[in-house]
């Protein structure tokens, strides 16, 4: 006489049980272990059975706070009639007798049984799992029916739950845990564990609940068996005849091993025991089921983080021509010759004005090179003084010097394995230039002090602004040397040559200061067409240093093209080239305002070529104020005529910066 339990009031794992007079006792309580998991503070660990006896359903009570049937408290035992409500604390279970099913016929059995049965994968082979005897595959038990099959309402639930939750779980360890713990809540199962089949693997074995992972060991044997087979393995309810009692499953009633795999072998496998009963069928498809999602789950995450390292790689190694914007045909070009010249090892001379961007372009060489894992060291050989270069690019031993208190490695041995990129090479004094030759040709050296000389596997990536070949001429530079660097010549192009990138250049750096700033700024068409004028003589450099410029300065969002600090700047300056170096501009001789006024006056007449009016509006002063101004000129005995000739006694010669006008400067 079969019977069933249904949840009608409060919470309990699983909410509906099926009965069998042939099985196991049915235990409710709080306790993991019971076969009906009571979530209610009320109810004991062990709080009542259920049994089959002399032809008849009993309860019995064991809790503290009792068990009603029909709202009269079991006394003991009592026997359960159809329809009957047993009540446990809060929790409420319809008690119902089943009408008896036609006996089912059963294949005659082989004479000798496995007592391991392996399920087909998925519900819809659930069905192969009767052509095994049914008495053998739940020995204790009728053959299961089709309800003991088939996923129920409060599973399919559980199932949906698990899937929403899992795919908000970030790693795979999350993911593992919950997928274990959704078993564990479901099935009632005393173990669940997951067993990494990769030995490499930092995290092979996760046991919930996490109590249990010391004692109990997840069954080698079992995981051996689902590997092998590929398929679920889920054991017979009578264990005893099949496991010796030291084995790790023998103090458990059932046990189910799924083999995790997503697109090729298993990778993993799922454990999940049970004591008190055996699973129900319908426990292995839920599980099941789990199994599938956390394996493809894992295979995403996986697929995931390895894009992810991917993506990263991609992008430190990048090639280059990602940093360097302009999309003209100058860049285009330069990226190319950039991308066949990294990976080679020869030694390559960069060459083009200041602020034009050699220095990204060294990045990017050493970026796209074989070496983009070593270091890349930068040297700027104008701005060390010419008796310190050799000990900053050889090193040197302790005592070589007053100060050297200790051995310092070299600027070459730092770049071991990497790149070194001497920017300014034009200005290597001539001893200092055939130091770096025997380098470059023998490539060992000796530190200064050192007794040996000692190597250092480094690819040479020079720049200049100068024109080596006219240095050379006038016996300023190596010519050995010149030949030597100059293996892969490469010339990055002033930005007058390619002024179409100057829109994309400066959207670029309006971001970059905008997320520095926290704001959003943007160029009115006005500003972008002066940037666009303007011949640029410190090239890129100076481009963002006056996007900078006048983004920091201006009050809104909006830069006006007042706001860029080029006004009148446009034939200020000769471009200029690499043959002379940067021309020095047209800049205000001091700080001392008189001086820069001075200085403001005379520009605004020359520009204006002596027309006071017109001078007084570039000022921004009245005409009659210019007139006194131009006045006290005069009576220091600077006239119109040497003001528009630029021939001021006050004004002294522009100041002689190798930097081109600045935006900032202006
Ligand atoms: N094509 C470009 N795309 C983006 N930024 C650029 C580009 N060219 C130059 N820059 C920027 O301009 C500035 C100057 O570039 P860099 O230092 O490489 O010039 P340089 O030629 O080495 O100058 P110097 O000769 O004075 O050392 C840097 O901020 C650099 O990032």
């Amino acid at each position: 006489m079969r019977a069933r339990l249904t949840l009608e009031g409060g919470e309990c794992v699983p909410p509906t049980l099926d009965l069998s007079p042939s099985g196991q006792p049915v235990t409710l309580g709080r306790s993991r272990d019971n076969t009906v998991v009571l979530r209610d503070e009320m109810a004991s660990r062990t709080h009542a059975k259920i049994y089959f006896e002399d032809g008849r359903w009993h309860v019995r009570d064991f809790g503290l706070n009792g068990t009603r049937v029909d709202g009269h408290r079991v006394n003991g035992a009592v026997e359960l009639s159809d329809g009957q409500r047993v009540k446990i604390g809060e929790v409420v279970l319809k008690f119902v007798l089943e009408p008896k099913s036609p006996p089912k016929p059963v294949k005659d059995a082989p004479a000798t049984m496995p007592n391991i049965k392996t399920v087909n994968e998925g519900p819809h082979n659930a069905t192969k799992v009767h052509e095994l005897p049914l008495d053998r595959l739940l020995p204790n038990d009728l053959p299961p029916d089709q309800t003991a099959k088939q996923l129920r309402v409060d599973e399919l639930t559980a199932l949906c739950k698990f899937m929403t939750g899992a795919v908000e779980t970030k790693t795979p360890h999350d993911l593992i845990g919950f997928a274990l713990r959704s078993i564990l809540n479901q099935t009632a199962a005393k173990l669940a564990g997951y067993l990494s089949l990769d030995p490499e693997d930092p995290g092979p074995k996760i046991v919930m609940p996490e109590s249990a992972a010391i004692d109990i060991p997840l069954s080698r044997r079992l995981t051996a068996q689902a590997q092998k087979n590929g398929k679920t393995i889920w054991l017979f309810p009578d264990l005893s005849a099949a496991h010796p009692p030291t084995d790790s499953l023998s103090s458990f009633a059932d046990a189910i091993c799924i083999p995790l795999k997503a697109s090729g072998e298993p990778f993993a496998t799922l454990h999940v025991y049970r004591s008190g009963r055996a699973f129900v069928e319908r426990d292995v498809r839920f599980i099941e089921a789990v199994a599938g999602f956390l394996a493809h789950g894992l295979e995403i995450l996986r697929t995931r983080r390895t894009l992810e390292a991917e993506n990263s790689r991609l992008r430190t190694h990048t090639p280059a021509a990602d940093d360097i914007i302009g999309g003209s045909n100058a860049v285009i070009h330069l990226r190319q010759q950039i991308l066949r010249a990294a990976p080679q090892p020869f030694t390559v001379l960069v060459q083009g004005e200041s602020g034009s961007g050699k220095e990204l372009v060294a990045l990017a060489l050493h970026r796209n090179s074989r070496r983009a894992e070593g270091p890349l060291v930068v040297v700027n050989c104008a701005a060390i003084a010419p008796t310190l270069l050799e000990a900053e690019l050889f090193g040197y031993k302790k005592g070589a010097f007053s100060g050297a208190d200790r051995d310092h490695p070299g600027l070459f041995q730092q770049a071991d394995e990497g790149t070194l990129f001497l920017d300014e090479v034009g200005e290597l004094s001539l001893e200092c230039q055939a130091k770096l030759l025997r380098v470059i040709e023998g490539k060992a050296f000796r530190p200064v002090g050192a007794t040996g000389d000692i190597k250092a596997d480094v690819r040479i990536v020079a720049a200049t602004h100068r024109d080596l070949e006219k240095e050379v001429k006038a016996g300023r530079f190596r010519q050995d040397l010149m030949f030597r660097l100059k293996v892969i010549p490469i010339r990055v192009p002033p930005l007058r040559e390619h002024p179409e990138d100057i829109p994309e250049l400066a959207a670029f750096f309006l971001a970059k200061v905008s997320s520095e700033c926290r704001r959003k700024f943007k160029l009115t068409a006005a500003a972008m067409r002066k940037l666009q004028a303007y011949p640029w003589p410190g090239n890129v450099r100076q481009l963002r240093a006056a996007i900078e410029s006048a983004a920091v300065m201006s009050e809104g969002d909006t830069i006006e093209a007042d706001a860029i600090p080029l006004t009148g700047t446009t034939e200020l300056v000769a471009a200029p080239t690499v043959t002379s170096g940067a021309t020095a501009p047209d800049l205000p001789p001091s700080l001392d305002m008189s001086e820069i006024e001075t200085w403001a006056i005379c520009r605004a007449m020359k520009q204006t070529n002596g027309n006071v009016s017109h001078a007084a509006k570039l000022l921004n002063i009245s005409r009659d104020t210019l007139h006194t101004k131009l006045k006290k000129l005069e009576e220091k005995g600077i006239n119109r005529h040497s003001l528009l000739a630029g021939n001021t006694a006050v004004t002294p010669a522009p100041i002689a910066t190798p930097e081109p006008l600045s935006a900032t400067e202006v």
